[in-house]
């Protein structure tokens, strides 16, 4: 007779270290598993308390916790519903891995212990974890199933051990992070293992941001044809049903709609909404504050924020100077009314005159210089934080990527801020990101539909407006010859003669390579940002602040 198995996945959006809650949501999928008739309920790595614990996971207190949530999850599961897959520690002979455990017939069925921990870019497994020996399948109901949690899939020889030991069906368990271009790059390497071991091959993630990584879902399922016969969408919360038969040798997933890859801009969006929902939510923040210039900068982070948490909750803030062009004030106000967010104007010339008058004994003879440029941005900066402490909104900060590079930023004043959506995104994706958003709604925004900026914001030269007809342009080059070389120093980490050889010119390239390595120390003291590309500033990329490597090789 051909065996069948009904195995719901929970691409779920667990909040980091609220066990409890965790717990409650998973308690919650089960029962909606089991109503659905599934026989399997699999959550991602580390469901219990989110992907990645850090140093958290050190603390007894928590590892305890952990314990008794998974113990009682446990303790239900007699209820004769679905079995239930769930991540967390496992202390163990003094040891502490990062474990899934199956849960089935009121008690612990089996655990496995991650054997591969990542190490690298933004993953700090092997400070915390212990590596678990190659693992062999867990069994589940007579099924042999080949657990692996994250990491075990990256390299074939986890997925071998396992269907040498007679893995049924490859089920991976994943914290995975988002960047751009990834979901299907997995998809990729998944088949790789497919080809290598014949087996179906299950991919779970976690769907949430935390803190600087966005987890962007996109689970799914292929057979050992190298079909897909699953893709659950991107940066949705959802629990998927997949039916499974065994009519002959190998287990077949019955094929499913399967949801549509997102182009390269929508993809930039939709990581930016779920990292600012999430940070501003799981934080308890009612709204973000954020000053809105007329800037394509402060543009598409207002949008961003009011897709995300809902325009009631987006604080704008218009504080002109006397550099400020009717130009600006017209097009914030515009920006303002076409997503129907609050929007105040607060002109910053008195404090200009105040911290005039207060500096000119000090300053004495000296000529206006780049202070005066920067006061501006600290008296907005300060104005921000007055109004976030006054009405409890977190101030978003609407810096770039190639800004952030660059040092193109004031300290303590544009940087101000608590979270940032644009940090990892140049300037060169902005235009493109702003012109996806004024073309589509993205899924889930709850913003409006339709456009979200005027034209004029993204066709108009780019300028701090700090002094008279200033423009970037005037301190950096064009924003697509410096991210083509930002892109060579930062994300591939090429050399000044790499980028020569390349084409661009050398003073310019070493122009580039100060200024990123002079800013370091402002990146240290910036707010945090979700990460977008391969080499986000942060935890994926640490460079040292005090550094006299100056590339000059030869
Ligand atoms: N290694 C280090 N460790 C600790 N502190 C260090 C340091 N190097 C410099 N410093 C300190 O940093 C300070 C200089 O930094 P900072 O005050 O930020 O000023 P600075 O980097 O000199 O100037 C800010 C730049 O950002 C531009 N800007 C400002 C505002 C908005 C925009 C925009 O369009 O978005 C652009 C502005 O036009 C200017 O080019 C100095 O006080 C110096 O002592
Ligand atoms: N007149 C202003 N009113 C309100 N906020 C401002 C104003 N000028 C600057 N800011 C704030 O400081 C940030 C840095 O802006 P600035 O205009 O100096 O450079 P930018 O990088 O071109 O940003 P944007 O594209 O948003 O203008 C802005 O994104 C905005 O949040
Ligand atoms: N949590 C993990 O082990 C993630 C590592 C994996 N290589 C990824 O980026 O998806």
């Amino acid at each position: 007779m051909t065996k069948r198995l009904r195995i719901a996945l929970a691409q779920m959006n667990p909040h980091e270290g609220e066990l409890r809650a965790n717990a409650a949501k998973i308690r919650a999928l089960r029962a909606e598993a089991a109503a659905a008739g599934a026989d399997l309920l699999v959550t991602p790595e580390f469901s219990i308390a989110g992907y990645p614990p850090e140093d958290l996971v050190l603390k007894p207190a928590f590892q305890a916790m952990c314990d008794a949530e998974i113990a009682a999850l446990a303790a239900e599961t007699a209820d004769g519903g679905p079995g239930l897959i769930v991540g967390g520690p496992w202390l163990d002979g003094g040891k502490l891995y990062n474990a899934a455990f199956l849960l089935d017939g009121g008690k612990i069925v089996a655990r496995r212990a991650k054997h591969e921990l990542p190490n690298y870019g933004v993953f700090d497994d092997k400070r915390v974890f212990d590596a678990g020996p190659a693992p062999g399948p867990v069994v589940f109901r007579g099924i042999r199933l080949g657990l692996m949690i994250c990491e075990d899939w990256w390299f074939p020889a986890v997925s071998e051990t396992l269907s040498e030991s007679g893995a049924e069906i490859l089920l991976s368990i994943n914290g995975s992070p988002f960047e751009v271009e990834k979901a299907e790059a997995r998809i990729d390497l998944a088949v790789a293992r497919v080809v290598e071991t014949g087996l179906p091959f299950v991919f779970l993630n976690q769907n949430c941001g935390q803190d600087e990584l966005v987890f962007d879902g996109a689970s799914f399922v292929l057979n050992a044809d190298r079909k897909l016969a699953v893709r659950a969408p991107s940066f949705a919360e959802t629990l998927i049903l997949t039916d499974w038969e065994q009519p002959g040798d190998v287990w077949v997933c019955a094929a499913q709609e399967l949801a549509k890859p997102l182009s390269r801009p929508a993809q930039i969006y939709h990581a930016m909404m779920l990292g600012l929902r999430d940070y501003v939510e799981k934080n308890r923040f009612p709204g973000i504050v954020l000053g809105l210039s007329g800037g394509i900068d402060s543009a598409i982070s207002a949008a961003v924020a009011a897709d995300a948490l809902g325009p009631e909750r987006v604080r704008a803030v218009m504080m002109p100077s006397p550099y400020t062009s009717q130009e600006s004030l017209e097009d914030a106000a515009e920006c303002a009314r076409l997503l129907g967010i609050h929007y105040d104007t607060i002109p910053i010339g008195p404090a200009m005159a105040a911290y005039e008058a207060m500096l000119a004994p000090a300053f004495g003879n000296r000529a206006p210089d780049i202070t005066e440029e920067n006061l501006q941005s600290r008296i907005r900066g300060v104005t921000l934080m007055a109004l976030s402490n006054k009405f409890g909104n977190m101030l978003l900060t609407t810096g770039n990527k190639s800004e952030m590079s660059t040092g193109y930023a004031t300290i303590y004043g544009d940087m101000c801020g608590g979270y940032s959506v644009l940090k990892d995104v140049y300037k060169t994706d902005v235009f493109e990101v702003c012109r996806w958003r004024n073309a589509n709604t993205p899924a889930g925004a709850l913003g409006p539909d339709g456009a979200v900026m005027p034209e004029r914001v993204i066709t108009k030269p780019p300028s701090a407006e700090l002094k008279p007809d200033q423009k970037d342009q005037d301190t950096l080059p064009p924003y697509e010859v410096l991210d083509a070389i930002l892109n060579g120093l930062v994300e591939r980490e090429l050399s000044v003669d790499d980028l020569v050889a390349q084409g661009f010119e050398r003073a310019l390239i070493l122009r580039v390579w100060r200024m990123l390595d002079r800013a370091e120390y402002k990146r240290r003291q910036a707010p945090p940002g979700v990460k977008i590309g391969q080499r986000a500033f942060g935890r994926d990329r640490r460079y040292p602040i005090t550094n006299g490597f100056t590339g000059l090789i030869s």
